[in-house]
C-alpha cells in the first residue's frame, strides 16, 4: 500500500500541497485530475524525493520513506514516469528499457519480449534511438520503461499531453494491460478523464494543492458541479 498524509510541499518559500492524504492499495488503480497548476506533478516529484521540500509523511507497505533517496524508493518498487519522458536519445528503444532494469535491485525485472508485445508500436521501433522517436513514440518508450523494474507502483505523469487521439488510446490499453497482468497499482496524474476513467478505478481531484473530491467514477459522474467546478468541463 502507498500512503500519503499530511503531506504538505514546498518550493522555496511557495507553499504548493496542503495537507494532502491519499492511499492506493496494492494493485488498486487511482487518479489525480487537476487543471495545470494544481499540484499533480509536485505530489508526483514528492512521492519519489524528486525535488520538492515536505513535510508529512509517505509510507510504501507501513515503510516510512522520509529517509528514502530517490533512487532507493525506485529500488523500493516505485517508478515515475516523468511529464517530460526523459528518454536516452543516444541510446535505441531496447536499451532506454533495458537499463531501467537496474532499479529492480533484488526483484526480478519484466521480460524485454513481453513488455514490447504489449506496445505494438515499439516493436518494429526497437533498434531506433531515442532522438529519433516522435512524441507519441517516445511516450510509450517512458511507460515501457517505467514497468521494466516490475514497479509494485507505477507512477504516470500526466502521459496524454500532447498526444492524438489514437495513440492515447493505445497507450490506454498498455497501461490498463501492464498493470492488470503484472499487479501493479497505478497513480496516475491527468487532464483527460476518458484515459484516466479507462486506466483507473477512483479518482481524487486536486485544486490550488488540496484534494477537494475523492470517489469512484460513479460517483464522480453523478457530481456533475465538481466537474465544472474543478475541471472546467
Ligand atoms: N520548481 C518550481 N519552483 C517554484 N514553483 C514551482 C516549481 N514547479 C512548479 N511550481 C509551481 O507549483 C504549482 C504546481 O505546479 P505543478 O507542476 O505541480 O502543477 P500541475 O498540476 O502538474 O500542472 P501542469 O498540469 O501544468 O503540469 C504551480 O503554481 C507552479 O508554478
Amino acid at each position: 500500500m502507498l500512503e500519503v498524509s499530511g503531506l504538505n510541499a514546498f518550493y522555496g518559500d511557495s507553499h504548493i500541497l496542503h495537507a494532502v492524504d491519499l492511499t492506493v492499495g496494492s494493485s488498486d488503480r487511482v487518479s489525480i485530475l487537476g487543471r495545470n497548476g494544481s499540484g499533480k506533478t509536485t505530489l508526483m516529484k514528492s512521492i519519489l524525493n524528486a525535488g520538492p521540500y515536505i513535510h508529512g509523511s509517505i509510507s510504501l507497505d507501513h515503510r516510512d520513506l522520509a529517509r528514502e533517496t530517490s533512487f532507493q524508493r525506485a529500488r523500493l518498487g516505485l517508478s515515475l514516469v516523468p511529464e517530460d519522458r526523459r528518454i536516452f536519445p543516444h541510446l535505441t528503444v531496447t536499451d532506454n528499457l533495458l537499463i531501467a532494469l537496474a532499479a529492480a535491485g533484488d526483484r526480478a525485472g519484466l521480460d524485454l519480449e513481453r513488455v514490447l508485445d504489449t506496445f505494438p508500436m515499439l516493436g518494429p521501433l526497437a533498434a531506433r534511438y531515442g532522438s529519433q522517436l516522435s512524441g507519441g513514440q517516445q511516450q510509450m518508450v517512458a511507460v515501457a520503461r517505467g514497468v521494466m523494474p516490475r514497479p509494485r507502483f507505477l507512477l504516470l505523469d500526466e502521459p496524454t499531453e500532447g498526444l492524438a487521439p489514437v495513440i492515447v488510446r493505445q497507450l490506454a490499453q498498455s497501461v490498463a494491460k501492464l498493470c492488470n497482468e503484472f499487479k501493479i497499482g497505478l497513480l496516475l496524474s491527468e487532464q483527460n478523464i476518458w484515459f484516466a476513467r479507462f486506466c483507473t478505478q477512483y479518482v481524487h481531484i486536486i485544486e490550488s494543492g488540496r484534494i477537494v473530491f475523492s470517489g469512484s467514477w460513479d460517483e464522480f459522474e453523478s457530481r456533475p458541479d465538481v466537474k465544472h467546478r474543478y475541471l472546467a468541463v
